[in-house]
């Protein structure tokens, strides 16, 4: 097979598998919880654990402990692909509900499963309306304690590098004073490379890195918390994925 057909019918498989499983999924959901709620996550994502297999990737996590900390928590980590779906079930955390662009919801049973598993749906093309519903979940997450996933640079990005971040996570988290755990995937890019049609097994790395603190501070420090988090996750993006001229991770 050449590469693109290859790409093709691996891309392809990845879809209908997500198709198929949110549907099987969304029924496990409504039987058990009957509803749109945060435990469905956990069904979810004994789903989704599954699929690596069929793609031959392994997924090597390190600092799962960063993760227990006492409360709500904001979750930042870097987006690369539709294939991030398998990482971020690897590691989810309970209680955890992910931001999403609206449009995901029209994806059919995809849609559906994200509605279930209580995913927030932003409009990106609308600022003012995307600012309102993070500040109202700044207020949610707190009272129902619950953790929230961004993907603070707004958009995939498979370059093997972060973009500049937005700010709207990191206002919500000082909006709600609950720690930024920042959360790092290595790069995809020696496995799958959708403009080179490359699309192979592969290994990556996780790293979930010690929760920035967000007491004390104010929407003036909103920049400053934001940049840590972007050097923070690039020094580290860099290090998992031995980065040309940067130190290779040697575990
Ligand atoms: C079986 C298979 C499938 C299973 C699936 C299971 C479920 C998994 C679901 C996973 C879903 C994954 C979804 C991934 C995505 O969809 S990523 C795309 C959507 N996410 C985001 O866009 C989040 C990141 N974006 C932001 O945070 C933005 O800031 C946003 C809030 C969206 C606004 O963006 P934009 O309009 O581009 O404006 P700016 O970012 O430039 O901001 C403008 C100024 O406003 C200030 N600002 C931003 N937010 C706030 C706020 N909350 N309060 C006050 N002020 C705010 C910001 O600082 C800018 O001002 P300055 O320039 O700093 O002065
Ligand atoms: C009846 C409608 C049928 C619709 C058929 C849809 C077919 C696609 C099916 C499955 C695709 C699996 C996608 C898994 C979820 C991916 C979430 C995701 O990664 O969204 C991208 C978003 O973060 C950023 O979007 P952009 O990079 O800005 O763009």
């Amino acid at each position: 097979l050449s590469p693109t057909v290859n790409f093709a019918l691996r891309i392809s498989f990845y879809c209908a598998l997500c198709l198929v499983v949110s549907a099987l999924a969304a029924v496990a959901c409504l039987l058990v919880n009957g509803g749109r709620t945060v435990k469905n996550m956990r069904i979810i994502k004994a789903f989704v654990k599954t699929f690596k297999y069929f793609f031959g990737l392994r997924f090597e996590v390190k600092g799962l402990e960063n993760f227990k900390v006492e409360g709500p928590a904001l979750i930042v980590s870097n987006h690369q692909s539709i294939l991030d779906m398998m990482g971020l079930m690897e590691v989810l955390p309970d209680n955890c509900v992910q931001v999403g662009k609206k449009e995901l919801m029209y994806m059919g049973s995809v849609g559906l499963i994200m509605y279930l598993g209580g995913v927030i749906f932003i409009n990106r093309k609308s600022t003012s309306s995307a600012k309102m519903v993070m500040s109202e979940v700044a207020k949610t997450m707190v009272t129902e304690n619950t953790k929230v996933w961004v993907y603070p640079e707004g958009t995939r990005n498979c370059t093997g590098d972060l973009l500049p971040f937005k700010k709207g996570a990191f206002h919500l988290a000082v909006q709600a004073q609950v720690p930024v755990i920042p959360v790092v995937y290595s790069s995809f890019t020696t496995f799958y490379n959708p403009k080179t049609k490359l699309f192979t097994s592969g290994k990556i790395k996780v790293e979930i890195l010690p929760p920035i603190e967000t007491k004390g501070l104010t929407s003036d420090d909103v920049t400053d918390l934001s940049d840590r988090c972007f050097s923070t996750m690039r020094e580290t993006l860099f290090r998992l994925s031995g980065h040309p001229g940067e130190a290779k991770d040697s575990s």
